[in-house]
């Protein structure tokens, strides 16, 4: 299922080129309506979802350079979890903490930026600046 009819065409090429498009079912819809308004049922289960690409974009960070990695979010698996297993797999990046940059009250414990809807009456909103080491 995808909300996007291009990239399900391209399956659709890719599956019969490799002689398996009999198997595939592609439902072109968005997701949040499918799953609200049909009474199917599946055993199992597999989501792709999109995501900030952080895993890639790292490796056009010139040395020195800066990777900011934010969302809307405030749900700490997805702001510092990422952040800290990104930092274990690539070791030459550090947190280059905000403080400088933003008012204090947004910065959190680890250097990295989030506005809080109760604490600041913002929407919410997570920002980490990596620093690639030279
Ligand atoms: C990481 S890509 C994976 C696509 C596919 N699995 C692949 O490998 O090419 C995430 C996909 O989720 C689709 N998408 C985003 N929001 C969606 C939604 N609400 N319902 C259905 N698909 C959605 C995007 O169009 C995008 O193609």
């Amino acid at each position: 299922m995808d909300v996007n009819e291009g990239r399900l065409r391209i399956l659709g090429e890719t599956a019969k080129s490799h002689q398996v498009a009999g198997l595939i079912t592609a439902i072109y819809s968005d997701l949040r309506v499918f799953a609200e308004t049909k009474e199917v049922k599946y055993d199992k289960l597999l989501l792709d979802a999109p995501c900030s690409g952080i895993g890639v974009l790292s490796k056009l960070n010139m040395p020195g350079g800066f990777l900011i990695y934010s969302t809307c979010s405030i749900d700490p698996e997805e702001n510092q979890g990422r952040v800290e297993a990104f930092l274990l797999r690539h070791p030459e990046f550090s947190v280059d903490p905000v403080d400088r940059l933003v008012p204090s009250s947004f910065v959190t414990s680890q250097g990295v930026f989030l506005s809080n809807p109760v604490k600041h009456s913002l929407d919410g909103a997570f920002a980490a600046r990596l620093v690639r080491a030279l």
